[in-house]
């Protein structure tokens, strides 16, 4: 038997940062992992996705570069070789994830599946663990759509697209949420025909001016996008996947070489008997309070398993949370009034705070202001003037929420998070001095823009004629 402080169940995002974290600052602490170090985002999500789109974005420059006057040859893909990059970029950040290195900061990493025996006991392989606090991080799993034949036919989902040694020829993606925009964008630049069934809009929770942006760069390159399409069925025969599709009330066949599932995530509670230690669950995870504790208030719940926003960063952001109540018994509480997130699909889409659509359902009184890249003279040096950015403020200044489509647009968001956090006004940012050319400019007009009406108003003429009377 392990007595111990603090035991952590799954090494992904947030259990990572929780177990470094708590041994440094001086807890007993244990890691339980049945999988591969650093879970989802090392392995099979953020980090081969965004390889895998960098080597997208290498084969596609060429057709661009054209318009600067630069002629390539059609690129050649060595699939293989950009499998062996994507895995490269993995084992080159896997050491910072390791079991060497959790054990060097005196981690006990214990690699075996954890399952709870009752509230207070969690069997690891043939130990057994008992700790005045349990965390459980095991993260989610793509979900499997309940499309009528879909356990005979063979399908990808993130945990196998990365080991792909050869490039699917056709490419059929159920789901257009981040997964399947971002890889369906990549495939695509890298010369799969993709296309990508949604049965709603593609990236649903971001605003569909923002979307718009980034539906017609998809479309205009030849991404065959199906949105408000029912799949009906899935088969497989020799030649490949048989996908019977409804759209618009009318019945289609869709053929591919290959079928990913991107369609949603289920949480990983199933082999954790959470009955035994009284932990409450849904259908979108294991359920928490503000302090992110379970029914049981001596086991938190971190990360994806809990439903909430699934991104490493909020992850991070829970571990947070967790350290402080779990180590310092304060009654630290989670704030969502400043999430950020970012699609990294060519253009890419950022938002932080609230969206337009979240600010039509408060009821309280907002501005919107937009700002295009089409007038940044750095986007227009680049022939990069798809996008815009758009800022809720409300009536007295205060900044709501940002949105970026466009170039960079990840990369632009961080002022605006900082804005949030510290509860800055629109004019903060419009004072800023921002280097010229950058694409940074759009973020001080689109504040700047908040005053263009009271600024050359008829009043301030008046007020401006007044004064130059005195000489
Ligand atoms: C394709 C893809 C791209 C993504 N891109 C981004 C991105 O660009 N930016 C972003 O912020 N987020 C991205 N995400 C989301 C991000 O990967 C997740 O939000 C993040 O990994 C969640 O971390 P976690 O610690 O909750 O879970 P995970 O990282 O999934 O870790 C859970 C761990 O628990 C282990 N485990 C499960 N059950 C048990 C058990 N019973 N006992 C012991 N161990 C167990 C698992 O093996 C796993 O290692 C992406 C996800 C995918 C799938
Ligand atoms: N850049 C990023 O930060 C990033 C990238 C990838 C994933 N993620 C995280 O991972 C999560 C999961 O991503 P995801 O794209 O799988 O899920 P998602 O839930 O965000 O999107 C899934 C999409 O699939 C559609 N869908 C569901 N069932 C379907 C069916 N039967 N037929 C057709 N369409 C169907 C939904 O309408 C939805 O638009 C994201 O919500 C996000 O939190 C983040």
């Amino acid at each position: 038997m392990i007595k111990t402080d603090i035991c952590v169940i799954g090494a992904g995002s947030a259990g990572l940062s929780i177990a470094a974290g708590a041994v440094q600052m001086g807890a007993d602490t244990v890691l339980v992992e049945s999988g591969r170090m650093g879970g989802d985002c090392l392995n099979y999500g953020c980090v081969p996705s965004k390889a895998l789109l960098t080597a997208g974005k290498a084969a596609r420059h060429w057709k661009k570069a054209k318009d600067f006057g630069v002629d390539y040859q059609t690129p050649q893909i060595d699939f293989q070789a950009v499998h062996d990059h994507v895995k490269g970029v993995i084992a080159d950040i896997e050491p910072h994830d390791s079991v060497e290195r959790f054990e060097e900061l005196g981690v006990r990493v214990v690699q075996a599946k954890g399952e709870f025996l009752d509230p207070k006991t969690l069997k690891v392989g043939e130990e057994t663990v008992q700790a005045r606090r349990f965390i459980i991080s095991t993260g989610s799993r793509a979900m499997v759509p309940p499309i009528k034949g879909i356990d005979r036919v063979s399908y990808l989902t993130n945990e196998s697209v990365f080991d792909l040694t050869d490039l699917p020829k056709k490419l059929i993606v159920v789901g257009g949420g981040p997964i399947g925009c971002e890889l369906g964008q990549a495939f695509h630049n890298l010369g799969s025909q993709v296309t990508i069934v949604e049965m709603a809009t593609i990236m649903p929770k971001d605003d569909t001016d923002l979307v718009e942006v980034v539906r017609s760069r998809l479309q205009a390159d030849g991404l065959a996008i199906m949105e408000n399409t029912k799949v009906l069925s899935a088969s497989q025969n020799t030649n490949g996947i048989v996908l019977r599709v409804e759209e618009d009330g009318v019945e289609k066949e869709l053929k591919g070489s290959h079928l990913l599932l991107a369609a949603g995530r289920a949480p990983n509670v199933e082999n954790l008997n959470l009955e035994a230690a009284g932990i409450d669950y849904e259908r979108q995870g294991i359920v928490v309070d503000k302090r992110l504790r379970t029914s049981n208030k001596k086991i938190y719940a971190a990360g994806d398993v809990t439903g909430g926003y699934q991104f490493t960063h909020m992850a991070a952001y829970d571990a947070g949370i967790i350290i402080r109540n779990a180590l310092f018994r304060l009654p630290a509480k989670v704030s969502y009034n400043a999430v950020p997130w970012v699609t990294y699909t060519d253009p890419e889409l950022a938002q932080v705070g609230l969206s337009e659509n979240d600010a039509t359902k408060t009821g309280q009184e907002y501005r919107v202001l937009t700002w295009a890249y089409a007038d940044n003279d750095r986007a227009r040096a680049e022939r990069r003037t798809e996008g815009k950015v758009k800022v809720i403020v409300s009536k007295k200044g205060k900044i709501l929420g940002a949105s970026i489509v466009g170039l960079q647009a990840g990369e632009l968001i961080l002022p605006w998070c900082l804005a949030l956090s510290k509860g800055l006004k629109i004019g903060d940012v419009a004072n800023v001095i921002a280097p010229y050319p950058t694409l940074s400019e759009v973020s001080k007009r689109v504040a700047g823009s908040y005053y263009t009406e009271s600024l050359f108003s008829d009043r301030v003429k008046m007020i401006v004629r007044f004064l130059s009377k005195f000489g």
